[in-house]
């Protein structure tokens, strides 16, 4: 089966976190995403698109785009928080615009991915209690739910997706990138946990920046910035390999292609986020789309 190939707005700089840097407007983004041959994308941060459902989907439409889903921290640790009110109201959105795919990540209380508290026991019963909590209610509306793991979050070092992966029921957002940053092997990821693998985030990384974020180093936006994120097929990730093992065991999702970027400014027509995604797509053509 071809690869189904889907953008993000990250690539362009676009993020959830305030002040992380210069934010492109929607229309050169869709613009520039459309212009490379993109057909499907994921939604971005709130406030990119529009919030009304009707008029995400039709902005998307008007651009060629068709939406697979979207990214959505939310605090899963906390007795005293149900997340359910919050993910639900994300739903008419992914609904009215056919996205069936649900991105969760383990928000801390803090704003960024640069500093973490580590969980409990209590903390993580809680967790994966709700994270399967959440798969049922979505699964109800027909959206799957998946965990991604990513750096500053709840879920980030290796033995934290196996723990996930092993105490509950919920997909994989099997992420390239955060699993290499979290110091997990993202082929061996992909090797044994393809039959939970609902969903790709491919990302190439510089190892040696990742190992100095893992290392407290360096924080993780200055590591983005720095140009940690590499174009597919420029980095350490074994994107082939994973591409080859998720194949092979059937795996019928999306791959989201991503390149996290730090803007410091509106690019000049042509270069940045827009060159790196052609590059991107042409390295993923060449692995056998
Ligand atoms: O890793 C990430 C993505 O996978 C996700 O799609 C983005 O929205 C986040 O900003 C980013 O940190």
């Amino acid at each position: 089966m071809a690869m189904r190939i889907a953008g993000a707005p990250i690539s362009w700089g676009v993020c959830e976190v305030p002040g992380w840097g210069h934010q492109m407007t929607a229309e050169r983004v869709l613009t520039e995403m459309a212009g490379t041959g993109i057909i499907a994308t994921e939604f971005g941060p709130d406030g990119f698109l529009p919030t009304d459902p009707v008029q995400r989907r039709e902005l998307l439409t008007a651009y060629g785009l068709t939406a697979v889903g979207g990214f959505v921290p939310v605090l899963l640790h906390d007795p005293g928080h149900d997340p359910l009110p919050e993910v639900l109201a994300h739903l008419p959105a992914f609904l009215a615009s056919g996205a069936n795919t649900l991105v969760l990540a383990a928000a801390t209380e803090a704003e960024g991915y640069d500093q973490r508290p580590v969980l409990d026991a209590a903390g993580w019963r809680t967790l994966l209690g709700r994270l399967d909590a959440l798969a049922g209610v979505t699964a109800d509306h027909g959206v799957v739910a998946t965990l991604h793991p990513h750096v500053g979050t709840m879920v980030e070092r290796a033995e934290e997706v196996w723990r996930v992966l092993d105490g509950s029921v919920v997909g994989l957002c099997l992420d390239t990138g955060h699993l290499l940053v979290g110091g997990a092997d993202p082929v061996e990821v992909a090797r044994k946990a393809a039959g939970r693998t609902a969903h790709v985030h491919l990302k190439d990384v510089n190892a040696t920046l990742a190992s100095r974020v893992r290392a407290g180093a360096i924080g993780y936006r200055d590591a983005v910035a720095a140009g940690m994120y590499r174009p597919l097929g420029d980095g350490d990730v074994g994107i082939a390999e994973i591409v080859t093992a998720l194949t092979d065991a059937g795996y019928p999702g999306w791959y989201v292609m991503e390149q996290d970027a730090v803007l410091a400014s509106e690019p000049a027509d042509g270069t940045g986020p827009l060159a790196d995604v052609r590059r991107s797509l042409a390295y993923l053509a060449s692995v056998g789309t």
